[in-house]
């Protein structure tokens, strides 16, 4: 686990987001540390989905704004996170499914580079191939780099959308619910790749389940009712009594 204080790499101030009459999110001020793994976590409905999707670009608040790296980036179109640093999975849409795990994660760095120079000798793009293996090697599939994307098991098709994100070598990566749909092995697996990325880089992940964030992140966030219940480190949230009563009656996480 990293240490977790570092600068302030992003901070949300007061942001809110309205669906027609109904509020979603409000009031939300935080920041986060560059070089820590945050967690933000909630009930079901809490806006933590709302949250992130602010977070990444995805769309704008209704109001209140987003700081990264001291400069506003509040309502920016969503190509301009990945030049600024910030990339987020699982982007699904952006994966080939007919071609292999390295082809994807080559095509991914190739976007990165192509926008300078599209006229990139040869040469270089074996550099992309050898960065692409070093990826897939990252994310534990330096193993399944000639099998097709869509042949990959669920987890290792997650994995490699992390691959991808990587390709921009993003110094925040944000990630949604990394875990939702596998076995307790792939979990397992997805927890420790997402540790040992986050040795190197800001991660903010959103997930649901509560108790498989808190042996691995630095701070926690809790989101209820759209609004933020508390904030701190895994130990001050278990402890904290407010978020012990949202959690109270609700399943086992
Ligand atoms: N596009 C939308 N239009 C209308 N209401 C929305 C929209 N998106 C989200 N909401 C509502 O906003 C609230 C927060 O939703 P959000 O998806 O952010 O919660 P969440 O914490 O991610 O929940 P979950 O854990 O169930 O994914 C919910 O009540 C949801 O129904």
């Amino acid at each position: 686990m990293s240490a977790g204080g570092g600068e302030v790499i992003l901070r949300t101030e007061n942001l809110g987001k309205r669906f027609g009459g109904f509020t979603a999110l409000k009031g939300v001020s935080a920041e986060f540390r560059a070089g820590a793994l945050t967690a933000i976590i909630g009930p079901n409905g809490a806006g933590k989905s709302t949250y992130f999707n602010i977070l990444s670009g995805a769309f704008p608040p209704s109001e209140g704004r987003v700081l990264f790296e001291g400069r506003d980036i509040t309502g920016l179109p969503q190509h301009r996170f990945a030049h600024m640093g910030i990339a987020k999975s699982f982007q699904i849409t952006n994966v080939f499914p007919e071609l292999s795990a390295l082809e994807n994660v080559r095509i991914a760095l190739q976007a990165r580079v192509s926008r300078y120079d599209i006229w990139r000798p040869r040469a270089r793009m074996t550099g992309l191939v050898e960065q692409a293996g070093e990826i897939l090697a990252t994310v534990g599939l330096w193993a399944r780099r000639d099998r097709a994307a869509s042949a990959l098991a669920h987890g290792e098709q997650r994995a490699l959308e992390i691959g991808m994100a990587l390709a921009a070598q993003p110094r925040l990566l944000l990630l949604d619910e990394p875990t939702a749909g596998m076995s307790p092995e792939e979990t397992r697996a997805m927890m420790e790749l997402i540790l040992r990325l986050a040795r190197e880089r800001t991660v903010i992940l959103v997930e649901h389940k509560m108790k498989l964030v808190m042996g691995i992140s630095d701070r926690v966030l809790v989101l209820h009712h759209g609004e933020l219940l508390a904030e701190g480190t895994p130990d001050e949230i278990r402890r904290d009594e407010t978020v012990r009563r949202v959690y109270l009656g609700q399943r086992e996480h």
